[in-house]
């Protein structure tokens, strides 16, 4: 029932009628006062300060024998201190504040703490809508039944004795004459003091006739009468003999009414000190979560003053509490979002209650970073007052992330050229309209050559370089409107959509082929790259996205074929050679696993005695369908598939294994000599491999040879130094294969191990005739000597040439001239044919020829 009205407070309840008088006043003239204003009590001032009370109820404990009563100063016989409260405070502190100190008075102050007015708890009960309260109390059980009953002849001072005595507010009167009741109160005792006439008798100084009720009414009708008469006291009477039988007093209904509004109150404040207790306990709770959260959080009033962050916030934005605290989360803005954005956030706030979003803000160090935003409106309870919580987390790195994987999607990462995805969508958007407007468009295919040997020789991150260059040369020269994408490894290729005639397809191929002919800068290193380019032209050569980029695929294959760094249109004709180069693929896979390969031998010559010194193998693939194919044609396809270290390995194991063969059956061949690719050394472990397959077949390394070319050692002369090291203490000895076809780096001869120097055979085939290539044989056999180096010719295959060779003093040559590489069975036929022979001076032999 107290609900609505606990929230009052005093300024709307409490009376204006604020009546003061000084410190020296006479009880006489403060009494005066007090009747002339109607009020029923009066503050006391001593130096303009209100020091004291007096109320009319205090005039009964005064000594009325005292003969200067009247007369004396009001501040002797007033009550000190005066207890106040502001006019802000609510009816339920003012209440507290009665019950805590016993009284019924308060002086009201304003802010300024000047008096205002005085509110006493009848103000405040009257203010309490306790009616229907009083409805369900009986006035039985609240009037005074031991009230006086006065003599109307006896004088007033009896009655204030009686009052004084029995502690009620008043007596009654009997008035035989009139066969009346009349009653004397506290107030009219009051009025005595300005009489002075202590033997007046109580009949002159009753009010009568008196109201009266009977005991089995209401509390509310008894407190509705007396309001409406403006009397304190009823008689109570018992109902039909109306024999008098006692007093209900205002104040009798009143004290009711407050015990009943203080138990209520107590309870109320109970509910609050628990409430109170619960909401603490959840504001502690809060407080923890919003401390412990990775999130961080701002509170703010609704002008937007920081009021709150938790230790997240200050993680996540560089600002600690005081430097942000009473300020505006401007201070966070990075610039980046117009005006337009936050009146849009703002307009969703007030509407929704909340906003979610993600905007860019700045730490405190300047960076800009983007947080995924939620701001929520919160009403406080009990006021108006509305804040705001925003609560926010770090998501740069996930849009970084989002943003990486859709630049990936369509992008190459290395280049930041189009992928093959957004390749394929530009192409076919390209061919509806070349369809639609009837013009031409080309794709070209553009493969680095020997791209994987710079891969494997300078290591990836030279690759990388490369790869990133080439694709900037390109770019440079494209038109606008044309795409180049890398499709993956080495290969990229082009849309070119303003194609009118063939011609345009061809010069921009050689456009292409002479900004790769520029040596690319990697690190320390200037290397040379070529090209192998194919192209197909809508709608000759192809009407969809498929058939073109497959033509040009061909077409690039065949520039391949026909030596590299060169452009291929396409032909119809050139699908049945690619469609062979596929299948060669996939069956050299099988074949290697299923026994196709074997090992021929061709023997290398000693210049001075003739004798057989050495036996190198060389792979054949037996295809059952195609029959002996190339190491030309496969050892580089085994290179691209990765598959060249599986080869070697086969071929080491073999030849050792022949090699122990013969040496069980007595053949004197001092050494086998085994093929190692370049990659290998880049691939596999093969000191691992030779030293296995020495071992599984009990052979004693001095009689294998390897031969390496210059590619081998190009990446890291440190490496392959070791390398070679460890090879040789297995025994065997090292030939530099196809010299002077690579750097021809007279330091590798020097700072390598190296036994055997074998001249290319492309020098061989052209002496003696060619002016300056037999000088170039000349001075490298020369050179090798002086090293102290076995040199080997290759590819003899004129008497004259070797006449040329013995001439210089080489010491080994090896080609057609002597023997052409032999399976196994031919092979030893031969050896043993030469048996006989070896002792026969070499000049009858070549001469033979
Ligand atoms: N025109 C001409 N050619 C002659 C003459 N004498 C020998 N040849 C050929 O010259 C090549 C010599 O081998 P290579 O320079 O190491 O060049 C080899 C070698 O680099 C590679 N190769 C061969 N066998 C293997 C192997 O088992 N493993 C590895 N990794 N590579 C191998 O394939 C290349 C080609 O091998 P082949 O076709 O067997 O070709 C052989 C051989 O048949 C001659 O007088 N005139």
């Amino acid at each position: 029932m107290m609900g609505d009205t606990r929230q009052l407070q005093i300024k709307d309840v409490y009376s204006h009628n604020l009546l003061c008088c000084d410190y020296t006043t006479r009880l006489y003239d403060a009494l005066s006062l007090m009747r002339e204003r109607r009020v029923s009590s009066i503050f006391i001032e001593q130096d303009g300060k209100i020091v004291g009370i007096w109320t009319e109820s205090d005039c009964v404990s005064l000594d009325f024998e005292h003969s200067g009563l009247a007369q004396t100063a009001i501040g002797n016989i007033m009550n000190a201190p005066v207890h106040d409260i502001l006019i802000n405070q609510t009816l339920s502190e003012a209440t507290i504040k009665f019950h805590q100190l016993g009284i019924r008075h308060l002086l009201v102050k304003d802010a300024h703490n000047q008096p205002q007015g005085v509110v006493s708890l009848s103000d405040i009960v009257r203010n309490q809508g306790l009616d229907h309260y009083l409805h369900f109390r009986p006035i039985e059980d609240h009037f005074e039944s031991q009230i006086s009953t006065l003599d109307a002849e006896a004088c007033i001072s009896e009655a204030i004795h009686a009052m004084r005595r029995d502690r009620t507010t008043a007596v009654l009167v009997y008035n035989q004459a009139l066969a009346e009741y009349g009653i004397i109160t506290q107030r009219d005792v009051a009025y005595v003091i300005l009489n002075q006439d202590w033997r007046m008798p109580c009949w002159e100084l009753a009010s009568y006739p008196m109201e009266s009720m009977t005991p089995k009414d209401s509390l509310f009708d008894a407190y509705r009468l007396m309001t409406a008469r403006s009397i304190r006291h009823l008689v109570i009477r018992e109902p039909g003999s109306d024999a008098v039988m006692g007093l209900l007093a205002l104040k009798n209904v009143l004290t009711e009414i407050e015990t009943a509004y203080c138990s209520e109150l107590e309870k109320v404040l109970a509910q609050r000190d628990l409430a109170l207790q619960k909401s603490e306990k959840n504001l502690y709770l809060a407080n923890r979560i919003i401390d412990a959260s990775l999130d961080g959080i701002m509170i703010t009033r609704a002008n937007g003053e920081i009021i709150q962050i938790n230790p997240a916030f200050s993680a996540l934005t560089g600002y600690q509490d005081y430097e942000v605290l009473g300020k505006n989360p401007s201070i966070l803005s990075s610039g980046v979002h117009g005006q337009d954005y936050y009146e849009r956030m703002w307009k969703e706030l007030r509407h929704k209650g909340v906003w979610q979003g993600e905007i860019c803000n700045k730490r405190k160090n300047g960076e800009v970073y983007v947080e995924w935003l939620t701001i929520i409106e919160i009403n406080e309870p009990y006021s108006d007052d509305v804040l705001y919580a925003a609560i926010f987390s770090d998501i740069t790195e996930r849009k970084n992330a989002e943003e990486k994987i859709a630049r990936l999607a369509y992008f190459d990462e290395l280049t930041g050229l189009p992928n093959r995805r957004l390749f394929y969508d530009r192409l076919s958007m390209a061919l509806a309209s070349a369809q639609r407007d009837k013009h031409k468009l080309s794709v070209m295919f553009i493969d680095l050559d020997r791209f994987k040997e710079v891969n494997d020789t300078l290591g990836h991150s030279a690759g990388d370089k490369l790869l990133s260059q080439v694709s900037e040369r390109i770019k440079a020269i494209l038109k606008p409107g044309d795409t180049l994408a890398r499709l993956g490894g080495d290969e990229f290729v082009v849309l070119l959509t303003e194609v009118e005639q063939m011609d345009d397809v061809v010069s921009f191929a050689d456009q292409v082929l002479s900004e790769l002919s520029v040596p690319f800068a990697l690190g320390e290193l200037n290397v040379a790259a070529t090209a192998s380019l194919g192209a197909a032209i809508y709608p000759e050569d192809g009407l969809d996205s498929e058939s073109l980029l497959k033509h040009a695929d061909v077409a690039m294959y065949r520039s391949k074929e026909l030596g590299r760094n060169s452009f291929q249109l396409y032909k119809a004709s050139m699908n049945a050679r690619s469609l062979e180069r596929l299948s060669m693929l996939s069956r050299f896979q099988s074949a290697l696993e299923g026994g196709e390969f074997e090992l021929h031998y061709q023997p290398l010559r000693c210049l001075t005695s003739g004798r057989i010194m050495s036996v190198e193998c060389l792979l054949r693939w037996q295809d059952p369908n195609l029959g002996t194919i190339s190491p030309a044609q496969f050892i580089p396809l085994a290179e691209e598939l990765g598959l060249i270290v599986k080869v070697d390995q086969w071929v080491i194991n073999e030849a050792c294994r022949q090699m122990a063969q013969w040496l069980k059956e007595g053949l004197d061949i001092r050494r086998i000599a085994i093929n190692i690719s370049a990659s290998h050394l880049s691939q596999g472990d093969l000191v691992m491999t030779m030293a296995k397959a020495l071992e599984q077949h009990n052979l004693d390394g001095r009689y294998v040879e390897l031969e390496l070319t210059e590619t081998s050692f190009v990446s890291n002369l440190h490496d392959a130094k070791v390398l070679l090291k460890k090879l040789k203490n297995l025994g065997v000895s090292i030939a530099l294969d196809d010299f002077g076809t690579g750097y021809s780096a007279l330091s590798y001869l020097t700072k390598l191990p190296i036994d055997i120097l074998k001249i290319d055979a492309s020098f061989i085939a052209k002496i003696p005739d060619e002016y300056g290539n037999s000088e170039i044989v000349t001075a490298i056999v020369a050179m090798a000597k002086a090293l102290n180096l076995h040199v080997v010719a290759e590819g003899v295959e004129k008497s004259v040439q070797q006449k040329f060779l013995q001439k210089l003093g080489c010491h080994t040559m090896q080609g057609y001239h002597y023997c052409r590489p032999l399976p196994q069975s031919d092979w030893l036929n031969f050896y043993r044919s030469q048996r006989g022979l070896e002792a026969a001076p070499l000049q009858r032999l070549a001469g033979g020829r």
